[in-house]
């Protein structure tokens, strides 16, 4: 937009100012007599011609030739501007609310009063909406929706979808996307581009497993079973069964069907929970089926079966599900002698073992009673040397001395318990990472305070050394539920499997009924924390966060959560506070303790909700939960980021979130950032989760951010000399 009569030159899409009038869009108003690309020229009493602007024409580029200095007109420019006009030949027309005073006929500034309505800006020459296809400051960037129509006035982001091949802001699709909001991924050979608009790829060439689908876009369809499984169910376990994907005539999509993922939902929240999966590769005559257990005894259960194809995504919709109850404990005393004969040695044998465990229980005491701040752990590290974790073998091997950690428990008399201290329990995915007791030592060091209690320093004993770890317990005494919980943030930890951006569960070992998870150590706390500590006036010092770490900091997040997305998984806490950083400072999610497997509606319950300032609008209003919430509190926390630690929405009650952001209030660009940064937040935003970018997505653009920093600066780290315009930290409303 070309502003104070600047036209667009039609080749390089730069504004020509008229005379008077200078900057990129013209906006800028030229000192009294001066004229030129930069004011440069005066004429007038001390001007370079030694005469008055009065009959002095001037000769500039096209389209205005030959003209009159600002203020002037007529032939030989010997007239002042009539009222209500200003600018060179006085062609501009004045928008002053008192339109008798007219304005400066030089500059436009009006002469009395503001702007007539409608009109903006110091001499009322910016529309107050702007025209359709432009947005910013001073309307002058160009947006491109769909069908061409407006976009948001500040943002430029579209209410509707993009225009094809665009990203709404931006005429480029990143490489691999295409179409409406450049939101749909194209699949490629050797990621050759397709095209923005269409999406068909250049090379005429797909990725394995994509087939053209006849106008030259990659795709496949993804499986979907169309039969519910069979289950058999008995008072802890079901059976389930299905056929492979592709018997059934009514089956949809395409192959091949690499594996299935079982689910079953959970009897307390109603929600689906990932049991795991079976590989289709061997598929038996009979079909395909899985033991799922323990089950609570006389509880409906729902089960569901999904078809997965190879690749990110690549999972079908849950098949029907089968809803079936487990079965009561059959007892019928009095018509079986021999049941009543097994069930009297049943209790014989139960209180036999509870006297041993309380017997055990007072000499474990008795041994922790001396360090009382520490769990015992008998480690006979000669013995252990030969032990073999499958695990060991990715974990990066910040191996450790044992000093400094209280090996309570390894003195003469213990030596014989520490082989019998270890006792299996039944849960299945625990089979992989567990650990005899002995292998974990406790430290007395308390690293931090969760939900489910104390978390501690310690070491683990894998195949290859001690490891540093954190390690949580679940109380013996913990209530059902809070019982379910833990297990099933650390079940969903497992199914996740590891990722150098995610918190990675070395080892759980059980004792005495207690459990024990043991996460690798990520010694420099989480990443709030650190921002905050590392503002120029924080006492850190800007050495130690350039710009470029704060970008690698959202990659590496974002990188992190495309793969929990594509796991299935939902993390509902995704905010600073739960990402940790390792000792190289590399950031990992954690805070799985609200995790879900599948699209979640969950009751709101007093206390463990996600924290509001973080959630999403369809969350905060009908408490639903999917990966795309997942990607609106993504761009808080890219917000958090940006301003290097600031409070979400400081100052506002978190209670009236919902509402502001159904009149489309949101977040305001942090100084620090610059558009582009900002933009990828607002899309995060977007009212409707279908319009926010996956996170396979956004880690693609903060990819290309953190290549580009050199070039462009997207998040700006002020130097410590100047005052920083940082944004409030406000920990009463950090929603902890
Ligand atoms: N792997 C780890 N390495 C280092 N410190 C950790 C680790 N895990 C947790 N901590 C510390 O312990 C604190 C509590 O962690 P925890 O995961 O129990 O918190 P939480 O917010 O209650 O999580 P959740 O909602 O998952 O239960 C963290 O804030 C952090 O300081």
């Amino acid at each position: 937009m070309c502003y104070n009569g600047g036209v667009c030159d039609d080749k390089t899409g730069k504004c020509i100012c008229p005379p008077g009038f200078k900057g990129p869009n013209c906006v800028t108003a030229c000192p009294a007599y001066s004229f030129g690309w930069n004011c440069e020229f005066r004429c007038g009493g001390r001007n370079l011609f030694g005469s008055s602007c009065n009959f002095v024409q001037f000769s500039l580029p096209d389209p205005f030739g030959i003209s009159c200095i600002s203020g002037r007109y007529g032939s030989g420019c010997s007239s002042g501007c009539p009222t209500g006009r200003f600018g060179a030949d006085c062609l501009q027309e004045c928008h002053c609310m008192f339109a008798d005073n007219g304005c400066n006929s030089t500059t436009g500034v009006c002469n009395f009063g503001g702007c007539t309505d409608g009109w903006l800006g110091t001499n009322c020459q910016i529309p107050d909406v702007c025209p359709v296809g432009y947005y910013g400051l001073n309307c002058a960037s160009m947006c491109h929706c769909n069908g061409k129509a407006a976009c948001d006035k500040h943002t430029g982001y579209c209410s509707g979808r993009c225009a094809p091949g665009s990203t709404c802001v931006s005429w480029q699709c990143d490489s691999g996307y295409f179409g409406e909001d450049c939101s749909k991924a194209c699949y490629c050979k050797d990621d050759t581009p397709c095209d923005a608009i269409t999406g068909s790829c250049r090379s005429g060439l797909c990725l394995e497993q994509y087939q053209s689908d006849g106008t030259g876009i990659c795709q496949f369809l993804l499986p979907v079973l169309s039969q519910p499984p069979k289950v058999e169910v008995d008072t802890t376990s079901a059976t389930v069964r299905w056929e492979a994907w592709g018997s059934h005539p009514m089956d949809a999509g395409d192959g091949p069907v690499i594996e299935y993922t079982i689910y079953r939902s959970n009897p307390s929240t109603g929600s689906w929970v990932r049991v795991s999966t079976v590989q289709a590769k061997y598929q038996p005559p009979e079909g395909f089926s899985f033991l799922i257990d323990p089950l609570q005894q006389l509880t409906v259960y729902n089960f569901s079966v999904a078809a997965v194809r190879e690749g990110d995504g690549g999972e079908g919709p849950r098949s029907p599900e089968t809803t079936i109850r487990t079965e009561p404990q059959a007892m019928t005393i009095g018509t079986n002698i021999g049941l009543i004969v097994a069930v009297c040695a049943l209790i014989a044998v139960i209180v036999i073992v509870v006297v041993v465990d309380y017997l055990r229980f007072r000499r474990f005491s008795k041994r922790l009673r001396p360090k009382s701040h520490s769990i015992a752990s008998a480690v006979n590290m000669n013995s252990l040397a030969a032990y073999d974790n499958p695990l060991a073998d990715d974990i990066p091997r910040n191996s450790v001395t044992m000093e400094g950690y209280d090996d309570v428990g390894n003195d003469a008399n213990d030596g014989a318990d520490a082989a019998t201290t270890y006792e299996e329990v039944d849960l299945p995915w625990t089979k992989s990472l567990t650990v005899p007791i002995d292998q974990l030592s406790l430290g007395v060091k308390v690293i931090g305070t969760g939900h489910f209690g104390e978390v501690r320093l310690a070491t683990v004993l894998l195949s290859d050394g001690h490891l540093k770890a954190a390690v949580k317990q679940l109380q013996v005494n913990a209530p059902a539920s809070e019982n379910e919980r833990f297990l099933e943030e650390y079940r969903t930890l497992k199914d996740i499997g590891t990722h150098p951006n995610i918190v990675r569960m070395l080892a759980v070992a059980f004792h005495e009924d207690v459990l024990y998870v043991a996460l690798e150590y990520l010694s420099n706390g989480d990443l709030r924390t650190y921002l905050r500590g590392a503002r120029p006036d924080g006492g850190v010092g800007q050495s130690s966060l350039s710009d470029a770490k704060l970008l690698q900091f959202a990659f590496d997040v974002a990188k992190g959560m495309q793969h929990i997305a594509a796991s299935g998984v939902i993390h509902r806490k995704v905010a600073a506070a739960s990402i940790l950083l390792d000792e190289n400072m590399v950031p990992k999610i954690s805070g799985f303790g609200l995790a879900r497997c599948a699209e979640v509606i969950v009751e709101k319950p007093k206390k463990l909700f996600p924290p509001p300032r973080w959630m999403a609008l369809e969350s905060l209003k009908t408490n639903t939960f999917t990966s795309k919430s997942d990607v609106w509190s993504f761009g808080i926390l890219l917000w958090e980021i940006s301003s290097v630690g600031a409070t979400p929405y400081a100052g506002i009650k978190s209670t009236s979130l919902g509402t502001r952001f159904e009149n489309g209030y949101r977040l305001p660009k942090p100084d620090s950032c610059n558009d582009e940064i900002y933009g990828l937040m607002q899309q995060c935003w977007q009212e409707n989760p279908k319009d926010r970018p996956p996170f396979k997505k956004v880690a693609s653009i903060l990819e290309g951010m953190a290549k580009g920093h050199k070039q462009q600066r997207y998040i700006q780290m002020s130097p410590r000399s100047e005052t920083p315009h940082y944004l409030n930290i406000r920990p009463d409303q950090d929603d902890k």
